[in-house]
């Protein structure tokens, strides 16, 4: 079967690997944007996301990565009956618990005051859980932070090293699905590398479905099973990594030519 952008059927299959039965998490149907002004930001935007696979989204600045990202979890609030988490209208879902399930990690981490450990243990807080000093090592331990982090204030710490407190607070709440908008365009290679790791483990281990908005489209050819390309509000591509050069659109052939 074929890959067909802007389709109304289920678009990730056979060709990317995921084979037909490819368990849903989330669907998005006809979502589109238009801003105050009038200017079009998403149009008609149909997407089917697998679970446990990691989704980079490309695409030229402007062209709605950022909209669609926050679309997922209400940081933008999309239109009834367009955006579904298996298969549940996210607009009829407490925002809260809609956000516990759909975590997202920015382009530079905002940790709160405190140490690292308060940090981690603030989601489950605010639901009346304390963490112990072990689930929170545990944490920090699955986004490669070492023990020697547990009593750190944020201030003592790199871009690198407090963009992966983010990563243990966000996976505190067990999450079942991970929104990252451009998460190491702040930090050097091996910050990059660490987070990019962490990814692909928390994929493999715990089954954990990625989506990730990103510039470098080598970074998506490294950890992303498949790549949905937007331009001008619109999903003109999804492909598999190694199947960018085989993009048709041209204002997507561009992108990936001055990218690669
Ligand atoms: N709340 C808003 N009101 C008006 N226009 C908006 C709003 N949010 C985004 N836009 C516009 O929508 C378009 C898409 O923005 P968005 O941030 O989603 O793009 P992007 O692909 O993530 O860009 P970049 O790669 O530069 O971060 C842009 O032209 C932006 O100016």
């Amino acid at each position: 079967m074929e890959i067909i952008p802007g389709s109304r059927e289920p678009l990730l299959i056979n060709e990317s690997g995921f084979g037909e039965s490819a368990e849903i998490k989330i669907q998005v149907r006809g979502l589109t944007k238009v801003s105050d002004k009038g200017i079009s930001i998403l149009n008609n935007v149909n997407v089917d996301i697998p679970k446990g696979i990691i989704m980079g989204v490309i695409g030229p600045s402007g062209s709605g990565k950022s909209t669609l990202l926050r679309s997922l979890n209400r940081l933008w609030e999309p239109p009834s009956n367009t955006v579904f988490l298996d298969s549940q209208d996210i607009c009829d879902l407490d925002v809260l618990t809609l956000r516990r399930k759909i975590g997202m990690l920015f382009q530079l981490p905002v940790l709160f005051e405190g140490t690292v450990a308060d940090n981690v243990r603030y989601g489950p807080q605010l639901k009346g859980k304390k963490l112990s000093d072990n689930e929170v090592y545990k944490l920090l331990n699955l986004a490669d932070l070492d023990s020697s982090f547990f009593s750190k204030s944020g201030g003592e710490l790199s871009v690198g090293q407090a963009q992966r407190v983010a990563l243990a607070r966000t996976l505190a709440n067990e999450p079942e699905v991970l929104l990252l908008d451009e998460p190491t365009s702040a930090l050097d290679p091996i910050s990059t590398q660490n987070i990019e790791d962490v990814l692909v483990k928390l994929k493999r281990e715990q089954n954990l479905t990625v989506v990730m908005v990103s510039h470098s489209i080598k970074q998506i050819k490294r950890i992303a099973d498949i790549v949905c390309l937007l331009v001008n509000g619109e999903i003109v591509e999804i492909l598999k990594p190694d199947q960018l050069s085989e993009a048709k659109h041209p204002m997507a052939q561009r992108f990936l030519e001055l990218g690669a």
